[in-house]
């Protein structure tokens, strides 16, 4: 039986939309299901000159994988229309309650696993709710207080011990407790998820040159050495703390399964430069599947039909896998 996967495209005035119209004009080895407004889904679908088959979605029938052309849907209507590249902040709960039902869903087991397009954060701050990312949304709604944002490409894979947070708050957050349950979490999925048998994971300093042995900052001397000698007496292989500008060298990337960096632009413009376009999004730790695209809301490109779905496309795949792994070794 093929799988079921809960998607939401998104912010309404971004490529989300479109990109899922696109892609849904393939076969996937799945049940797609979407939950968003579905005349806005229409006028994408026209904005970019194709056809579009809505059905409304139904759980109470087996999955059937999804055909071309059609998408089902379970209706959530945005509050005001929304126009392709400008964005209103009335839509903001909208897109909040898109991903509100689709989570809960999975959570729920009508669905197998969450694929995300991309939201616009500042808008929804502009609407007056606190939102940092999905990650932390989906934390909160799973109930889970700890989880890892990790993107992958082909190549090479990347996680973060901080995510959503200014620059100015990232050394207070490189905590002994954090670090610990941060790689606790990435180390178990490498090994659950991704099938490596004994991974081993670079670890990256926080200040330039890992600290030049405390000249340039303590945090690697007072938290991160500490913390990964504790742990390498499980037997875990973590390398590190090494200096962040020449860790992503093939020599260092030869062995490893995944880089962990200390926050998130030290790490993804690395996995951007070399995989933007097909890499993804996955959040570790989450008692549900969730994936999402490597990219933003791209509101120069909504409504052009221009937009890449290579990563919107990888998230899709990814996912699949990824339910059809945890449904066959939940039995
Ligand atoms: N998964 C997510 O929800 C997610 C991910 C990243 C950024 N964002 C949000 O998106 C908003 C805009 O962020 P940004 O401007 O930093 O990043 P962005 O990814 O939207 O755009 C950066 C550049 O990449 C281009 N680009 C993005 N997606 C593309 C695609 N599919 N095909 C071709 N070109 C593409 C854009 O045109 C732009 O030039 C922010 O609010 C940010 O928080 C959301
Ligand atoms: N940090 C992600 C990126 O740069 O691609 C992006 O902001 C999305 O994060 P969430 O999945 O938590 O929204």
């Amino acid at each position: 039986m093929p799988v079921r996967l809960a998607i939401t495209p998104g912010e309404p005035a971004g490529v989300g939309p479109e990109l899922l119209v696109k892609l849904a004009q393939q076969d996937f080895n799945a049940e797609l299901v979407v939950f968003a407004d579905r005349e806005m889904l229409r006028q994408r679908a026209k904005d970019i000159g194709l056809h579009l088959d809505i059905i409304d979605a139904d759980f109470n029938t087996t999955p059937q994988r999804h055909r071309a052309g059609q998408l089902q849907v379970v209706n959530i209507p945005c509050s005001s229309p929304a126009i392709a590249g400008i964005l209103n902040a009335d839509n903001a709960k909208y897109v909040l309650e898109t991903l509100r039902q689709a989570t809960d869903a999975c959570i729920a087991g009508h669905c197998d696993g969450l694929v995300t397009g991309p939201v616009q954060k500042s808008i929804i701050n502009d609407a007056g709710i606190a939102f940092s990312g999905h990650t932390e949304f989906l934390a909160e709604r799973c109930n889970v207080d700890k989880v890892v944002m990790m993107l992958a490409s082909e190549q090479l894979r990347v996680a973060l011990v901080t995510t959503h947070l200014p620059l100015s708050a990232v050394p207070a957050a490189i905590t002994s407790d954090n670090l610990q349950r941060v790689t606790e979490i990435l180390h178990s999925a490498l090994i659950q998820q991704f099938g490596c048998q004994q991974p081993r994971i670079l670890v990256l300093g926080l200040n330039p040159h890992a600290g030049e042995g405390g000249h340039m900052g303590r945090e690697e001397i007072d938290t991160i050495i500490p913390c990964l000698e504790q742990l390498r007496q499980r037997g875990w292989q973590l390398d590190g703390p090494l200096p962040a500008d020449t860790a992503f060298t093939p020599r260092h990337l030869e062995h490893c399964d995944a880089v962990l960096a200390m926050y998130h632009d030290q790490g993804l413009p690395v996995l951007k430069y070399q995989g933007f376009g097909q890499a993804v999004n996955i959040t570790l730790g989450l008692p549900i599947v969730r994936t999402s695209v490597d990219h933003g809301t791209a509101l120069d490109l909504a409504g052009s039909g221009r937009a890449d779905s290579g990563s919107f496309n990888a998230a899709l795949t990814t996912a699949i896998s990824m339910a059809e792994h945890s449904s066959r070794n939940s039995y």
